[in-house]
Parts: structure tokens; C-alpha cells; sequence
């Protein structure tokens, strides 16, 4: 019997961007998934806090995957104190979800920083991991060494997240479009852009009503 499979999307979302909307329909194309969970984070470990509040960050995330009956807004994040650990989101997710098989999906930019990672090396203790080739990233991915028995090709990799909670890693070779959320807040900076192809419409708004990014 098929084991349900829920992938896990966590990231600033500075705002939310189409290339995040891409990387999660790939996702659901090729693992099957019954959701998406977008995990925005409240405080990013390796990042200066952002200006715009989780809170913000949260309902633009909102906004985006509203008409998809697939994908979740998950919140746990802004209920901690302290650095947003993806360990410690996983901890929970897997006392919420402990049948099911979870995917931790990232881009290839975040897989290379992995070992920079609050205790890193358990990750796949508690999920699968999905890495997403990134356009604007020039070179191969790298394997990290303690991974490369856990790494299975993607057709593989679909069938164990089918069949088992946790424990291999697979790589996306589709990149999504080359769309960064550092390049929409510099973009944002200097109003009369059009940045429609970039972000939904619907966030594009809301930034403009709550004066965002200016
Ligand atoms: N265009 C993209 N292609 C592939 N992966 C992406 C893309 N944009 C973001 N990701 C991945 O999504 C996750 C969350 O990304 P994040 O919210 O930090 O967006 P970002 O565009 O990388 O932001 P910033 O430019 O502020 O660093 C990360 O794992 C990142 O690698
Ligand atoms: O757990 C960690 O140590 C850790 C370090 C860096 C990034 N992360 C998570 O990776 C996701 C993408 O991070 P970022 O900085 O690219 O938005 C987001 O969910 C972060 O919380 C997690």
C-alpha cells in the first residue's frame, strides 16, 4: 500500500515568488504528494532578521497558495522564540504526522549551506529530502559526503517516498524560473517596475497596501 507523502517548504518568503510557486508544482508533479506544507520561517538562522514581520511574510504566503487546494500555510514557526531550526519544525511535524512519509524540499543553494545547519546530520532521521536545482546557481550539485548512500535517482526516490517515512535524498534537475526574492526587494525598490511575471498579483498588492519593501 502507498504511504501518504507530505512535502515540507520552508523559507523566508521575502516575499513568496513564482519560482517558490514553481519549485512546489514540480514537486507535486513528480512525488505525488497530498500536500505542501509552506513553512514560512519567523526568525532565518542564517540570515539578518528581516524587516518585513513574519507576520507579513505569512499572509503573502497566504495570499499565493489560496486557490490551490493542495498547499497549506504552516505557521509552527511563529509560535517559537528564538532562530526557526528546521529540526525542530521536523520534531513537530513528525509527533503531527508520525505514519505519513515527509519531504523536506529546499533549493540546491540551501543544500550546499546544509553543514552550517542546527544538527544537520539528523535531518534524514526524520524526513526525505527533495533538492531543487536552482537557475541561478551556475555549478553541479555536490553531494555531501555522509549522504551519498542515502542518494537514489529521482524515479527511485519517488518510489521510496511512497513507501518509507524517511531516510533518502533525491535531486530535481527542472529548474524553476531564475527569480530570487533579493532581486524582487531591489526591484521593489524603485517603484514603476513590472513585476508581474515575477510574484502572484495578489502579493504584488498586498505589498502595495501595506507599503512594503519601499
Ligand atoms: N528560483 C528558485 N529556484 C529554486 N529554488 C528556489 C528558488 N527560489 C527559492 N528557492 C528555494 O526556496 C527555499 C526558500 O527560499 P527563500 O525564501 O530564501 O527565497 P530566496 O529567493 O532564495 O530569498 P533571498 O533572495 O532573500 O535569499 C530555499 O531552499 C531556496 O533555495
Ligand atoms: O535549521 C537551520 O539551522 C537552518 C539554517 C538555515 C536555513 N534553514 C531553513 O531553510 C529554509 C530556507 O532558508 P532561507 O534562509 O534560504 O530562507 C528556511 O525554512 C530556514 O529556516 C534552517
Amino acid at each position: 500500500m502507498k504511504m501518504e507523502c507530505i512535502g515540507i517548504f520552508g523559507g523566508t518568503f521575502n516575499p513568496i515568488h513564482n519560482g517558490h510557486l514553481a519549485l512546489a508544482q514540480t514537486v507535486l508533479d513528480t512525488l505525488h504528494c497530498t500536500q505542501i506544507r509552506f513553512v514560512p520561517a519567523a526568525l532565518p538562522p542564517h540570515k539578518t532578521a528581516p524587516a518585513v514581520t513574519a507576520q507579513h511574510r505569512a499572509a503573502m504566503v497566504k495570499l499565493a497558495i489560496q486557490a490551490h487546494p493542495q498547499y497549506v500555510l504552516d505557521s509552527c514557526e511563529l509560535d517559537r522564540q528564538g532562530p526557526s531550526y528546521t529540526i525542530e519544525t521536523l520534531h513537530l511535524l513528525r509527533q503531527r504526522f508520525p505514519e505519513q512519509s515527509l519531504c523536506l524540499l529546499m533549493g540546491q543553494d540551501s543544500y550546499q549551506q546544509l553543514p552550517t545547519w542546527h544538527r544537520w546530520q539528523e535531518l534524514l532521521e526524520y524526513c526525505h529530502l527533495l533538492v531543487v536545482h536552482r537557475a541561478d546557481l551556475a555549478s553541479r550539485l555536490v553531494l555531501h559526503a555522509e549522504h551519498t548512500e542515502k542518494f537514489v535517482a529521482i524515479e527511485a526516490f519517488a518510489s521510496q517516498c511512497a513507501a518509507a517515512t524517511h531516510g533518502f535524498i533525491g535531486y530535481l534537475p527542472e529548474s524553476p524560473p531564475a527569480i530570487s526574492s533579493t532581486g524582487i526587494r531591489a526591484a521593489l525598490a524603485h517603484p514603476g517596475q513590472n513585476l508581474s511575471d515575477q510574484l502572484p498579483v495578489s502579493v504584488l498588492q498586498y505589498i502595495q497596501q501595506h507599503h512594503l519593501y519601499l
